[in-house]
């Protein structure tokens, strides 16, 4: 077993973190933000993750797992250091990396004995050559460290399971001794291990997100189409699913894709093609779509409604998607300001996005409108005016559609998930808008 640590405690590496001490390595979680840390010392999870807190406390009361700030402490008698800080999206689109070289600045001025740097964060292609240039240029004691990547594919929401029954483990390294320690740092967990060369590593990442980013995007436009020449989406993508070759998952057609990781990924890779000359026009394709595809709904409504003015609007669900407190490019943070900016009183309902998305929209007066948060769905949709659904949580896809009837003062839905059958909501007497459906 080794000695582990893990620079920044997001839903990547904290995650790992904990499900390296799972397995039985000693574990030291960094991070720079203090509060996150004395959380995680308490045994409170600062991301909401299904499974981590059980984990984080049990390993953590085993010995296997500690928290610090003290990042030299850390790092100078670690085997080994995971880097997972975040590498988020620029104004061209680029993915900044100043974290990482933050990180690695720290690295090379505390290692006190040889080491294996490894990069988990998602970082463009050649970013992992430069890592280890960068910590050798700055190294301060005479010591081996060499770098590797092992790029991540977690989805939010299902976090630990994704880790600890990962469909395959990506490792790149450019030497034996760095590609026989991953092995063995692995190897407790028992899945698939794919081990290339450190730059196609770094691309498997991009390569895999955009792939299915451009999968969403096409079933996105197969959709649109289907509205105007009166096919089902639904229906279709049934249709497609059968073929093995096509596969079931990923063709759910809605109100685009959000999160942390699809839009920067397919910009930054876009971005990398640009500037090696290349454009990188399948991606370029996800990304418009996408773009497009976000107020879809809200377009609809407002050619079907005057105004949104003095209208009592109920929005179900604020995350980018069900099972996470993540708005990072949620479509809510797409269409709520278009909402107010038009006069709309919004009663918005998410069952764990609430507390961050009154963060950005403060309780209250905003524009010509406002926005209230409350506690379930019926008194989101209570004496309603019209409804957007932006995420299928359980608790939404449960409302039955006599209950829209039955709450709001007009039955009008605009739902970006497609939860319901339009006959469904037909027969209960509501009016429903979906997409890629009539
Ligand atoms: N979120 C996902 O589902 C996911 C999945 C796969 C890959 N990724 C990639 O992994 C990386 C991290 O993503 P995330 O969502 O976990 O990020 P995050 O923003 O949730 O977490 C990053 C953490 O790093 C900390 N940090 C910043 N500088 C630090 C430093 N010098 N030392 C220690 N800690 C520091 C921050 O305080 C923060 O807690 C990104 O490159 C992302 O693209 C994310
Ligand atoms: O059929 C589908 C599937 C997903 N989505 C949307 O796509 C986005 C991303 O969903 P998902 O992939 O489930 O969540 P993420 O947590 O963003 O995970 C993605 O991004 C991570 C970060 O890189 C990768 O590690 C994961 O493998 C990859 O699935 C969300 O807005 C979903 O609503 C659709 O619109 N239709």
């Amino acid at each position: 077993m080794y000695k582990v640590a893990v620079a920044g405690t997001g839903y990547v590496g904290l995650v790992a973190g904990v499900c390296f001490a799972e397995v039985g390595h000693e574990v030291i979680c960094v991070d720079i933000d203090e509060n996150k840390v004395n959380k995680m010392r308490q045994g409170i999870s600062p991301i909401y993750e299904a499974c981590l807190e059980e984990l984080m406390q049990k390993n953590y009361a085993e010995g296997r797992l500690t928290y610090t700030t003290d990042y030299a402490s850390a790092y100078k008698n670690s085997d080994v250091i995971f880097i997972g800080v975040g590498t988020p999206e620029q104004p061209d689109g680029s993915a900044n990396l100043s974290y990482i070289a933050t990180v690695a600045r720290q690295i090379a001025e505390t290692i006190e004995k040889d080491c294996l740097v490894v990069v988990k964060s998602t970082v463009p292609v050649g970013t992992n050559d430069k890592v280890e240039q960068f910590i050798k240029d700055f190294l301060v004691n005479d010591v081996k460290v060499e770098v590797a990547s092992n790029p991540e594919f977690l989805a939010q929401g299902s976090a630990v399971r994704d880790t600890l029954q990962a469909a395959r483990i990506i490792i790149g390294t450019e030497s034996k001794w760095a590609e026989e320690m991953l092995m063995k740092i692995y190897e407790p967990f028992n899945l698939p291990i794919v081990s290339v060369r450190r730059r196609s590593a770094e691309m498997i990442k991009y390569a895999s997100n955009d792939f299915l980013a451009l999968k969403i995007s096409y079933m996105n436009d197969i959709a649109n189409l289907c509205e105007l020449v009166g096919a089902d989406i639904q229906d279709v993508a049934k249709g497609m699913s059968f073929d093995e070759r096509i596969g079931s998952k990923f063709l759910n057609a809605g109100i685009g894709y959000g999160g942390s990781c699809f839009p920067k990924d397919t910009k930054a890779l876009e971005y990398l093609a640009k500037q090696n000359g290349y454009e990188l026009k399948t991606v370029k394709a996800a990304i418009d779509v996408n773009t497009d595809q976000k107020t879809i709904l809200y377009k609809k409504a407002n050619k079907r409604l005057i105004t949104f003015n003095g209208l009592k609007v109920a929005v179900l669900g604020l995350t980018f998607k069900p099972g996470t407190d993540d708005l990072r490019d949620a479509p809510s943070l797409e269409n709520i300001p278009l909402l107010l900016a038009q006069g709309a009183d919004i009663y918005a309902y998410d069952p764990v996005g609430t507390e961050n998305f009154k963060r950005k929209y403060p309780e209250g007066e905003d524009g010509r409108g406002s926005i209230k948060y409350v506690e379930n769905v019926a008194e989101a949709l209570a004496g309603a005016n019209v409804c957007f659904i932006f995420t299928e949580w359980g608790e939404v896809k449960a409302v039955k559609p006599e209950e829209y009837k039955k709450l709001m003062r007009t039955p009008l839905v605009y739902d970006g998930r497609n939860i319901y059958g339009i006959e469904d909501m037909k027969e209960a007497g509501v009016e429903y808008y979906s997409i890629g459906r009539q």
